[in-house]
Order: structure tokens, then C-alpha cells, then sequence
């Protein structure tokens, strides 16, 4: 039968979003058709979870706002969502401990819609159990979403701990878009870790190579440019309205060891690192 034994996957992509662009948005479309064509996945969420302030990035504004904007772009969306657990907390958090969390979450709603069944819907679950339907009841995957220069960032010294680029690949898996300057096909084949998990890594070309980014959006708008088309309109005016990049705002966390760096390094200084 068609769509039977299907995994199920929520995407997560944990990142700035400072602010959020076009192809933010794009790689999950990209990553959803790339999974479901595989014939083996039905995608049914996807999550974009801004990092936290204590991520100490030069030129990051606060999560509240990257959050809104995030929201805002998404809010026309059947299956994007946004999530704000990562930022609000204290310290900054590692992403294996963001995806384990969010895999949680998904367990946690999988057991009510359980417990739900078992009272309202016993007969239906029965019937469910008993037939040759999809599996709709395992509790989905979640896979790590990334651009091709955050795969890269994986052999960073001291930027990753090793056990968790290897739990991540081993346990979740990543779905992984091309991006001009990173080559992920090359890193694979010269990294032992990703060599080793190679088949937990989905390695997405996006044909129609653009190379919108952040730093680019913040660029143009402290020199008073357009970014119209580069954002969804929502966001441009959210920016706007709340006058959210400037030169000073650029100077944020100048010299400040990035907050994982710190964590694993002890680093004096500099930025070093940063995707
Ligand atoms: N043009 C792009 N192509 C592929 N992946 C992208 C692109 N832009 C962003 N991403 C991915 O989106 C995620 C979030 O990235 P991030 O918030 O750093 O955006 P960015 O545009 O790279 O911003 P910045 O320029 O501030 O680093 C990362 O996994 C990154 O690789
Ligand atoms: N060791 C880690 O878990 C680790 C290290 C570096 C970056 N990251 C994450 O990767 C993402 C990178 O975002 P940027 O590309 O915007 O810098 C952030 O969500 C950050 O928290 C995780
Ligand atoms: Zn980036």
C-alpha cells in the first residue's frame, strides 16, 4: 500500500536567523521534497529554533525579535513553526541537546495522542492496529536541518564536541543543503565521523544556487539599501518599525569568544569559528 511504513520527520534548524531570509525558509521546502521523493519519509514539521543570546554572535540582535521576525515569516506556512525553548534559556545550549528536547516534545505528544485514543478511539485504534495501515503511530525522527557551512563547522577545532557530531549523526541524522563555498561532499569523504554516519547524512543540492544571507540583509540595511525580496515583506517591515540593524547593533558581542568556544576551549578571543 502506498505510504506504508513511511518514517516520520520533524526538520529542526537551529541557527541566528539574525534575521531570518527567503532561504531560511527555502531549505525546508528543499529538505521536505528531498526526504518525501526518497520514498522512505513523510515530513510532517518543521521547527526553526533562533539560538539564544548567551550564543555571543558579533552583530546578534535579541531573541525576542529574532523570534517575531521568524513568526512572521512562517506564520503562512501549513508546517513551519518556530520555537523559542532553545533561547530562553539561561546559557546557551548545545543543538544535540536542543534536538534531544525537541524529540522529547514529540514523544511526550505522541504518548497523549496515545492515551487520548485509548479512551475516545479504542475501536478505531483496534482497527488501526490490526490492518495493514501506515504506521502512523511511531514517533517521528528528528532530523538537524543545516546549510552546507554548518556541516562544515563540525570539523572546527573546539567549536563541537565529538561524541556530539557522532550522536547526532548516529542517533538523528542530517539533512544538509548545498551552499556556495562549503563542498559537504568533500568534507564527508575527509572527515572519518561523517564518513562513517554518511548514510544519516542528507546531502541536498539546491540547483538554483543563490547566496542570500544574514550578513548580507544586515549589510544592506546599515547602508540603507533594500532587502525587499530578500525577506518576506512581514519581516522588511518589522525591521523597519522597530529600527533593528544599524552599525551599533553590528558591534555586538566584537570580541567576544563565541559561546561554545568558550565552553570547550577557553579561548581568549576573537570569533573564530562562527558559521
Ligand atoms: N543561502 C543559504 N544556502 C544554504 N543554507 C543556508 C543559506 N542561508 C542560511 N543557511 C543555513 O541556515 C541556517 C541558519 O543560518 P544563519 O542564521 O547563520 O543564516 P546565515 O544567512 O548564514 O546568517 P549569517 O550570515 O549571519 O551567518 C544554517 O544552517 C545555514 O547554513
Ligand atoms: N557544539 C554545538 O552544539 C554547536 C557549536 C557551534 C554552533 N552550534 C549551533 O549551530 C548553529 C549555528 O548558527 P550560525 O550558523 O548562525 O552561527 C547555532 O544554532 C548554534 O547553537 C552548535
Ligand atoms: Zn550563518
Amino acid at each position: 500500500m502506498e505510504g506504508q511504513n513511511l518514517s516520520k520527520v520533524v526538520l529542526l534548524a537551529c541557527g541566528s536567523f539574525n534575521p531570518i531570509t527567503n532561504m531560511h525558509l527555502r531549505m525546508f521546502e528543499l529538505a521536505r521534497d528531498h526526504l518525501e521523493d526518497t520514498g522512505q519519509y513523510r515530513v510532517i514539521k518543521g521547527i526553526i529554533s533562533p539560538v539564544g543570546d548567551a550564543y555571543k554572535k558579533k552583530g546578534l540582535i535579541e531573541a525576542c525579535h529574532r523570534v517575531e521576525m521568524a513568526r512572521l515569516a512562517s506564520e503562512n506556512s501549513g508546517w513551519i513553526t518556530v520555537d523559542s525553548w532553545e533561547c530562553l534559556q539561561p546559557e546557551w545550549v548545545e543543538t544535540l541537546k536542543v534536538i534531544q528536547h525537541h524529540y522529547e516534545e514529540q514523544m511526550a505528544a505522541e504518548q497523549n495522542d496515545d492515551d487520548v485514543d485509548t479512551v475516545r478511539y479504542a475501536k478505531k485504534r483496534r482497527y488501526l492496529e490490526g490492518s495493514t495501515h501506515p504506521k502512523i503511530r511511531e514517533c517521528p525522527q528528528v532530523m538537524m536541518l543545516c546549510g552546507a557551512d554548518v556541516l562544515g563547522s563540525f570539523v572546527v577545532p573546539n567549536l563541537w564536541k565529538q561524541d556530539d557530531i557522532a550522536e547526532i549523526l548516529r542517533r538523528y541524522g542530517v539533512v544538509c543543503i548545498t551552499r556556495s563555498g562549503s563542498d559537504p561532499h568533500k568534507l564527508i569523504h575527509q572527515s572519518d565521523v561523517l564518513w562513517k554516519h554518511r548514510k544519516n547524512i542528507h546531502v541536498v543540492p539546491e540547483w538554483v544556487t543563490n547566496e542570500i544571507s544574514a550578513t548580507h540583509v544586515r549589510r544592506a540595511l546599515r547602508r540603507g539599501q533594500s532587502v525587499r525580496y530578500l525577506l518576506p515583506d512581514e519581516v522588511v517591515h518589522y525591521i523597519q518599525e522597530h529600527k533593528l540593524y544599524n552599525s551599533e547593533t553590528e558591534q555586538r558581542n566584537a570580541g567576544v569568544v563565541l559561546a561554545p568556544l568558550q565552553r570547550y576551549a577557553g579561548a581568549s578571543s576573537g570569533q573564530r569559528g562562527s558559521a
